[in-house]
């Protein structure tokens, strides 16, 4: 079976980790490639990594540019995808990158994006309880953002056994902040410090991870989240706790809970994760422990937020949503040192 897909946002970070991915994906043909102001220019001016498609031509990101695929991924900017999806066939695969269909409440959406919410489509998480089922059937699929992903999946085995309020404190390189200029992204701002930004349960990804957590727990969870800005290209180190209500074997429960996981890997004990081991792999790295002063659960977790962060999980659920094996084109194996 071929696909044929296309990508709105090819000149951007995720665009082109997609088309990295997609590349060496063995049942894909990659048609049209779009973007914003850099339309009518060469991929290779964006993404000179890309040598195989170094001689296309970005497109203007119209629905037109974007119809006759089976498959259209959206690494767009929040706000556009609603209106590009709308026009595109119901048959047709639209995977967005952005966070405009990923949280279900209303109030919540307008409180934290503003604007009109566009509606749920089915969250790309498959590792998350019930959810790659969904995903099987999906014909919109809204992917996770790079910190929800890594703390859901950090927390979701053991959030029957805590206390319903967690913190996460995660560290980002900057390509999570995607590539238009910023002076907090200047090489003279990052390189050689860190920062905490959005504190104080002040970003954006503090409802998702919530609405994550709830929903897996089956009950209100508070989330106090904390992101910090790293001079790094790529990765994120979350480390995520809560305090445990008994006295489980907890690291028994994370094995069971990613035995058959392809991409979520439980390190071995005394092993702790780093973000140089998950550089271009769809893994997410696991260790799980207990402070036994605080009977608190203490949980580390490593992803590469533009792989398994976005770019590897809309491979992932293309994968599931077209009825492939769902590892296809993506690896475990990371790029080191
Ligand atoms: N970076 C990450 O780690 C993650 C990103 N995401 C999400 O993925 C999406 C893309 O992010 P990222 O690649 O980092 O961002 P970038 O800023 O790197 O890329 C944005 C892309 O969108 C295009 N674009 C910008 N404005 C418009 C417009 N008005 N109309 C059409 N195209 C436009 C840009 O084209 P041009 O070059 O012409 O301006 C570019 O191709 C975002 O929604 C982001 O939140 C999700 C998880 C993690
Ligand atoms: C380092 C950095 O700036 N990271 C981004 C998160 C990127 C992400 O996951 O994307 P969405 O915007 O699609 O949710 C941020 O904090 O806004």
């Amino acid at each position: 079976m071929t696909v044929r897909i296309a990508v709105a946002g090819a000149s951007g970070y995720a665009g082109g980790e997609l088309l990295r991915l997609l590349l060496g994906h063995p049942d894909v043909e990659i048609g049209a490639l779009t973007a914003g102001g850099n339309a009518g220019t060469p991929l290779l001016a964006h993404q000179p990594h890309l040598l195989p498609l170094a001689d296309r031509i970005l497109g203007e990101t119209t629905a037109e540019n974007l119809a006759g695929h089976d498959v259209v991924f959206l690494a767009l900017p929040h706000g556009h995808s609603a209106e590009i999806a709308a026009r595109l066939g119901e048959d047709t695969l639209v995977i967005d990158c952005g966070a405009d269909h990923r949280l279900t409440d209303e109030a919540a959406w307008t409180r934290w994006y503003g604007g009109a919410h566009a509606g749920s489509w089915p969250y790309g998480l498959p590792e998350l309880p019930g959810q790659r089922d969904v995903l099987t059937t999906a014909r919109r699929i809204a992917v996770p953002g790079c910190y929800p992903t890594v703390s859901s999946l950090a927390l979701a085995p053991a959030i029957h056994l805590v206390e319903p309020e967690v913190t996460v404190v995660a560290v980002s390189g900057t390509s999570g902040a995607g590539k238009s200029l910023k002076p907090n992204l200047l090489g003279s701002e990052v390189m050689g410090s860190l920062s905490a930004y959005g504190v104080g349960g002040a970003h954006r990804h503090t409802p998702e991870i919530t609405q994550n957590l709830s929903k897996v727990a089956g009950r209100d969870v508070k989330v106090s989240f904390t992101p910090v800005l790293a001079p790094l290209p790529r990765g994120i180190l979350a480390t995520c706790s809560a305090t445990l209500t008994g006295d489980d074997d907890v690291r028994a429960v994370y094995e069971k809970a990613y035995a058959d996981e392809p991409f979520v890997h439980l390190l071995p004990e005394g092993h702790w994760p780093t973000t140089g081991a998950v550089l271009g792999s769809n893994a997410v790295q696991l260790q799980v422990t207990v402070d036994p002063d605080l009977n608190r659960l203490v949980v580390v977790a490593a992803v590469d937020n533009l792989a398994k962060g976005t770019a590897g999980a809309a491979v992932q659920c293309m994968n599931l949503a077209l009825g492939l094996p769902e590892t296809t084109g993506l690896s475990t194996v990371g790029v080191a040192p």
